[in-house]
C-alpha cells in the first residue's frame, strides 16, 4: 500500500472510532488503524524524498508515527477494558498528533 492510501485507511477508521457505540467495532477499527500506521513507516513522504533514512526528517516522521500507534494502543486497552466513553476520549487525542504532524511532513 502506499502512503496516501494508509492515510486514507486512517482517515475512514478514525471517523468511525469516534461515531460508534460498539465496543467490538471500536476495537476492529482501531486495530486497522494500527496496521496502517505501521505500513506507513515504510513510506517516505513525497516532502522528504531524497533525505536519507537515518536523516533527522526521517527520524522525525518516524517519530509521529510511532507516538500515533502508542496512542493508539492506549485507546485499545481502554476499549478492551470496556471503557468505551474513555476510548473515545483517548482517541480525541490523536488529533494532536495527526495535526502536528501534518503541519511538518503533509
Ligand atoms: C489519526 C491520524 C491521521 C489521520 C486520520 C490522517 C489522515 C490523512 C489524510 C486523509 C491524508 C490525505 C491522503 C490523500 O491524499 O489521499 C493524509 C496525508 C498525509 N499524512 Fe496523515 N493522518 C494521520 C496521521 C499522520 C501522521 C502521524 C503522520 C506523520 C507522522 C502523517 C503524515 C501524512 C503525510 C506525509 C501525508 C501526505 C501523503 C502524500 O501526499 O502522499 N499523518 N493524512
Amino acid at each position: 500500500r502506499d502512503l496516501e492510501e494508509d492515510m486514507d485507511i486512517l482517515n475512514d477508521s478514525y471517523k468511525a472510532v469516534l461515531k460508534t457505540d460498539s465496543l467490538s467495532e471500536m476495537k476492529t477499527e482501531l486495530t486497522t488503524m494500527r496496521a496502517a500506521a505501521m505500513d506507513a513507516m515504510k513510506a517516505t513522504p513525497p516532502k522528504l524524498e531524497g533525505k536519507a533514512p537515518d536523516s533527522p526528517e526521517i527520524q522525525e516522521y518516524h517519530k509521529g508515527l510511532t507516538l500515533l500507534v502508542g496512542q493508539i494502543d492506549g485507546a485499545l486497552k481502554l476499549a478492551d477494558a470496556g471503557k468505551l466513553p474513555e476510548a473515545r476520549a483517548a482517541a480525541e487525542e490523536f488529533k494532536q498528533t495527526r495535526n502536528t504532524y501534518h503541519k511538518k511532513f503533509r
